[in-house]
């Protein structure tokens, strides 16, 4: 039978050595001239040093002028903003500039300076010399992904929107400020280049360990991205103010649970990686160089209906059914391809993907592509139980998706092999390999 054990949910701690500040807004209120009501009313908020913070919430709620206030492109009506200790608004222009990098939408690049002249902004207004400001230009597109021979002369509208914001992102970093407010800052580009663009953001930060203020409309952005979100109602007052985690598994409010959307559950997984789950390791595996008769005499002791071929460097090629096995003179060309598999690397959302798709379970795959296990709906369901319960525990009734309809199936199938064909669910003991 399959292991019901309880999964250990163990996500990897993120030890960035942390370059950022924190920032505090107390009591912060932006009203501007001629509005009745406060565009941001009495916001209070810590943003930890190193954190990567986003702020999400519907079109016009504030999330902007929040942001602005921080590097004063906009002024407080009251309140206070400090910056490491340092109250913003008593900080000078040079000061500010070197403290606080700013990214946004479309890049907001110089159309008539190259990439090289546009990242080097910052560093030429801090009276940088030549010299240094370009071996900096040169490390920030080496950092970001820009080949410095192929993109230091060319001009914005010479590059992509992705390639535009990786500049853009450049410029912000160019001075090595501790913060960086970065709005909507992949809102202009494609989904696929979009998921890079996070991807990138994230490995960057994940050296860097700046402290991010990140201003996104999209909530599976703010996910993936944010250590902690602040879900922002009208006038930026603050609805939930956690980590993706606590929020998916727990809204706060109507308001937030219409925010994270159907599927709050789901959306967890994205969180979890196969190796942060316990996987049982069941499957019995054989190589091709075995008799069909040795083979079955393994099964029949096992109790196993599957087998899994794997070549020489135990990577997963075909799953054997016994039935197969009296007929044939070799394991050379018998079964049936093994289908999606998953790695240790990949999200749990991934491997979800792939254990419906193959009607179950799917094999989990190693660094060098070797078999190492397998994973199946129960290890899914289970992490989410377990999420649901660890955050009901801590705090509010959820008010998300539970994924109980998924849990259901998961009774189904205990057997180990390609789920779906006949003989999978009559598996009793496949525990050898
Ligand atoms: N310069 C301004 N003068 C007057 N009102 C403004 C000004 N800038 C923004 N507002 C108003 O303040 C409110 C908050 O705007 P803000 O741009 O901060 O929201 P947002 O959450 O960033 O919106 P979006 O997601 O659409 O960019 C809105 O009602 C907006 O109309």
């Amino acid at each position: 039978m399959a292991d019901k054990g309880e999964p250990a949910v163990t996500p990897e701690s993120t030890d960035a050595a942390v370059s950022g500040v924190e920032i505090q807004l107390e009591g912060v209120t932006k009203r501007y001239p001629g509005s009745a009501e406060p565009a941001v009313n009495d916001v209070t908020m810590t943003i930890p040093a190193g954190q990567l913070v986003v702020l999400v919430g519907p079109s016009g709620c504030g999330k902007t002028t929040t942001m602005r206030m921080i590097n004063r492109l906009i002024e407080p009506t009251s309140g206070r903003i400090t910056i490491g200790g340092e109250d913003a608004l008593e900080l000078d222009d040079v000061r500010l500039r070197r403290k606080i990098g700013y990214a946004i939408q479309q890049a907001g690049l110089f159309p008539h300076f190259t990439v090289a002249q546009n990242i080097a902004v910052v560093p030429g207004l801090l009276g940088w010399n030549k010299k240094r400001i370009a071996e900096r230009v040169d490390e920030l597109m080496d950092l970001v992904g820009l080949d410095v021979a192929q993109f230091r002369d060319r001009y914005p509208r010479q590059l992509s929107g992705g390639q535009q914001q990786r500049v853009g992102v450049a410029r912000a970093l160019a001075a090595d400020p501790p913060v960086l407010l970065m709005d909507e800052p992949f809102g202009a580009v494609d989904p696929i280049t979009r998921g890079n663009l996070q991807d990138e953001l994230l490995r960057l930060q994940a050296d860097l360990g700046k402290t991010i203020v990140f201003v996104t409309h999209d909530f599976d952005e703010a996910v993936k991205l944010g250590d902690r979100i602040a879900v922002l109602g009208e006038a930026s007052t603050i609805q939930q103010y956690d980590t993706p985690e606590a929020i998916l598994a727990n809204p706060a409010n109507d308001m937030v649970a219409g925010f994270v959307g159907a599927g709050a559950s789901l959306k967890q997984l994205t969180l979890l990686r196969v190796r942060d789950v316990d996987y049982p390791d069941l499957a019995l595996t054989a190589d091709a160089g075995e008799s069909p008769s040795e083979l079955r005499t393994r099964m029949a002791r096992a109790g196993a209906t599957y087998a899994l071929l794997v070549d020489r460097r135990r990577r997963p090629q075909r799953w054997v059914h016994v039935r197969n096995l009296s007929s044939a003179t070799s394991l050379a060309n018998i079964g049936r391809s093994v289908g999606d598999t998953v790695s240790t690397q990949s999200t749990l959302q991934d491997a979800l993907e792939a254990i419906l798709a193959e009607g179950g379970r799917a094999v989990v795959t190693g660094t060098r592509g070797e078999y190492v296990g397998m994973i199946d709906i129960e290890t899914v369901t289970g992490v989410l139980a377990q999420l649901r319960e660890e955050h009901e525990a801590a705090g509010t009734d959820g008010a998300g998706d539970t994924g109980d309809g998924a849990g259901g199936r998961a009774a189904a199938g205990d057997g180990v092999g390609p789920a779906g064909g006949a003989g999978a669910a009559a598996d009793p003991g496949a525990g050898a390999s």
